[in-house]
Formats: C-alpha cells, sequence, structure tokens
C-alpha cells in the first residue's frame, strides 16, 4: 500500500516533468535547425524523444524508480552535453535541470548526480573564460544544496503522511483501508499466479473481561502488546491489519509446507508472551481461510470469520480452517 502511494504520486511528477520538458526543449530544437545550429538542434531533439519514450515505459511498466533514475541521469547528462556543445546560450539550462533531478530521484542521489554533473561541467565546458567560475559553483552548490534539504524534508512529510494514512494510531499494526488494498492485491496475485495464500482473523479471547477487571488503559497496552508479539513472529512479508476493536487480520502471503505448523506456533507463542497485570494468560482463537479460485475480498473475511466463529465455540485458543 505504502509503496503503490509512492509509485502513483512519482508517476504523475514524471509525467508533469515530461511535459514541461518537451514544452519547454522543443521549440528550441526547432529554432536552433532554423538558424543553422544543427548540432545543438539534434542533441534537443535527442533530448525530446529521449523524455517521451522514458516518460511512456514508466507509464506502461510501472517501472518508474528505474525510469526516474535513467531520467536523472539521461537530463543531467543531456544539460552537460548542451552546455559543451552550445557554450554560454544553453548554460542556463544546468539551472533547471539540476533543480528537477530532486523530483526524479532520492535527494541523496540527487545530489550526488548533480555533483557529477556539475564537475563534468567545470572539467570540460569553455565557458568560464565568459563567466566567472567561482559563481557557477557557488550558485550551483546553493541550488543542489536548498534543492536537497526542501527534498529531503517533502520526502520525511511524504513518509509520515502515508503511515498516517496506513496505520493504526493505538496499536501500529496497518489498518482497516491499508489491508482492503493489500488484500485485492493479494487477490489478483493468486488469480494470475495460482499462489496459495492464507487470512486468518485473529481475536483475543474473552477480552472484556481485561478491560473490566484492569480498565480500559491496561485493555490498550495489552492490544499492543499482542500486536509487538504477533509482528516480531511473522515473517518480512505476513502483514497484520487492526480490523477493528481486539480483532486482527493476518495475510501470509507465500504459503509454504509447514503454514498449518507456523500458525498454531504463533498462536502458542502468544499465549506465552501476553499477559494481564497479574500474569494471567491472554489466549487467541484463530479462524483461517486459505486462498481458493474465486474468491473475493468480501468471502474470504466471511470464510475466515465463519471460522473464527466455530473456533470461539470450540473454546476458544485455538486454529481452525475453512477450507471451503
Ligand atoms: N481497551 C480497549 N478495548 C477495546 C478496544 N476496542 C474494543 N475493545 C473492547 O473489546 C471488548 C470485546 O468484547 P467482546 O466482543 O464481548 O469479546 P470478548 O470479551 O473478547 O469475548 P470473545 O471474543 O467471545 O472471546 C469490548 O469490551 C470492547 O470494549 C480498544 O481499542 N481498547
Amino acid at each position: 500500500m505504502i509503496n503503490q502511494l509512492q509509485e502513483r504520486y512519482q508517476l504523475s511528477l514524471l509525467l508533469l516533468l515530461g511535459t514541461i520538458a518537451v514544452l519547454g526543449v522543443f521549440p528550441f530544437a526547432v529554432i536552433r535547425y532554423l538558424d543553422g545550429n544543427l548540432t545543438a538542434s539534434i542533441i534537443d531533439m535527442a533530448l525530446v524523444l529521449g523524455l517521451i519514450v522514458l516518460v511512456a515505459y514508466a507509464y506502461y511498466s510501472k517501472k518508474i524508480r528505474l525510469v526516474g533514475a535513467i531520467l536523472a541521469i539521461f537530463i543531467n547528462g543531456g544539460a552537460v552535453v548542451i552546455a559543451i556543445a552550445n557554450g554560454i546560450n544553453s548554460f542556463l539550462w544546468v539551472y533547471p535541470v539540476f533543480a528537477s533531478t530532486f523530483i526524479l530521484v532520492k535527494p541523496i542521489e540527487a545530489f550526488c548526480i548533480n555533483v557529477v554533473a556539475g564537475i563534468s561541467l567545470v572539467a570540460m565546458a569553455e565557458i568560464f573564460d565568459i563567466i566567472s567560475m567561482d559563481s557557477f559553483i557557488v550558485t550551483i552548490l546553493i541550488l543542489s544544496i536548498s534543492a536537497f534539504v526542501y527534498a529531503n524534508h517533502s520526502l520525511k512529510q511524504f513518509r509520515l503522511l502515508e503511515t498516517l494514512n496506513t496505520v493504526d494510531a493505538l496499536t501500529g499494526a496497518f489498518n482497516r483501508r491499508a489491508m482492503s488494498t493489500d488484500m485485492q492485491a493479494a487477490l489478483s496475485n493468486s488469480e494470475r499466479n495460482g499462489i496459495k495464500q492464507f487470512l486468518a482473523i485473529l481475536d483475543l479471547d474473552y477480552f472484556k473481561s481485561v478491560n473490566d477487571k484492569y480498565g480500559h488503559a491496561v485493555g490498550d497496552q495489552v492490544l499492543k502488546e499482542f500486536v509487538k508479539i504477533t509482528t516480531s513472529h511473522i515473517r518480512q512479508y505476513d502483514r497484520l491489519y487492526r480490523f477493528g476493536g481486539e480483532e486482527f487480520v493476518l495475510l501470509i502471503p507465500v504459503v509454504e509446507e509447514q503454514q498449518q505448523t507456523f500458525i498454531d506456533n504463533l498462536r502458542t507463542v502468544i499465549k506465552k508472551n501476553l499477559k494481564t497485570p497479574n500474569g494471567e494468560e491472554i489466549t487467541v482463537s484463530f479462524g483461517v481461510a486459505p486462498w481458493i479460485p474465486g474468491t473475493t475480498l468480501d468471502t474470504w473475511l466471511q470464510r475466515a470469520d465463519e471460522a473464527l466463529y466455530q473456533a470461539k465455540a470450540k473454546g476458544r485458543d485455538c486454529v481452525v480452517f475453512n477450507n471451503e
């Protein structure tokens, strides 16, 4: 979910940048051709075509990070080449190109690309008998450092926003919004590749009595502790979501042979580690629904819920699978 949000944002920036760059560079390719400066015109046209191809590739392949990185190197390289070939007339392009690099890649990567391009210009462009090299170095450094600070700050804000959007504030588990998005992705993945996946609903047993006996604040603490224990015992690609109240959903994307043992071990680990302030065990019931062809978001949750109902009916503290 987090990656999807970031990718969509990144793609819209790529499209915007591509459009601005094409509209900005194309007229120069024409003007330079009409002026008889064929070399500069060809470089400009190569830049325009390269931008169109790369942005279109990003749009269709969704390989946004890869294309962003290629594009960043491509436009920085292009700005250096055009400044070397065309001298002072094309030199000012360096500034918008350096700044826009921070839209395409991570701030530290953009800064490094800018530094390499800046050094190449200082080493190769024959413009420093017309303009002061010191002024160039100072102004370009001010631009890159300011853009770095701003981009870094924006990245942190963006990550905070994503966290607020996808994480349950009390427990730190993912929230229902993230769950729906991830479940849709998991369903498409299973439909496409036939990969078996498990959806488990985990429900704390007799949680009301914990609240009644120790108070709501202790109940909250137990929920947090439950999430801490569970997330430290699941694997990297397993995801825990707060479904509501004391109900959680666990999405297990890649299933190995010993999956049933894994789920039962998890139940045992929680039982061993989750305690009331008096040291009494808090147990959890599991309703598990393996993915089967034709599963939808609603039927998957419903099958897991039916299994959970049976687990509760069987006396709680157990795992029930719904294989139908
Ligand atoms: N402390 C705390 N309690 C919550 C929160 N959300 C829901 N609850 C409580 O969770 C309890 C759920 O109670 P029940 O649905 O009766 O379930 P239970 O007592 O766990 O019983 P079984 O599920 O049948 O084993 C209620 O007392 C809710 O008030 C929360 O965010 N914090």
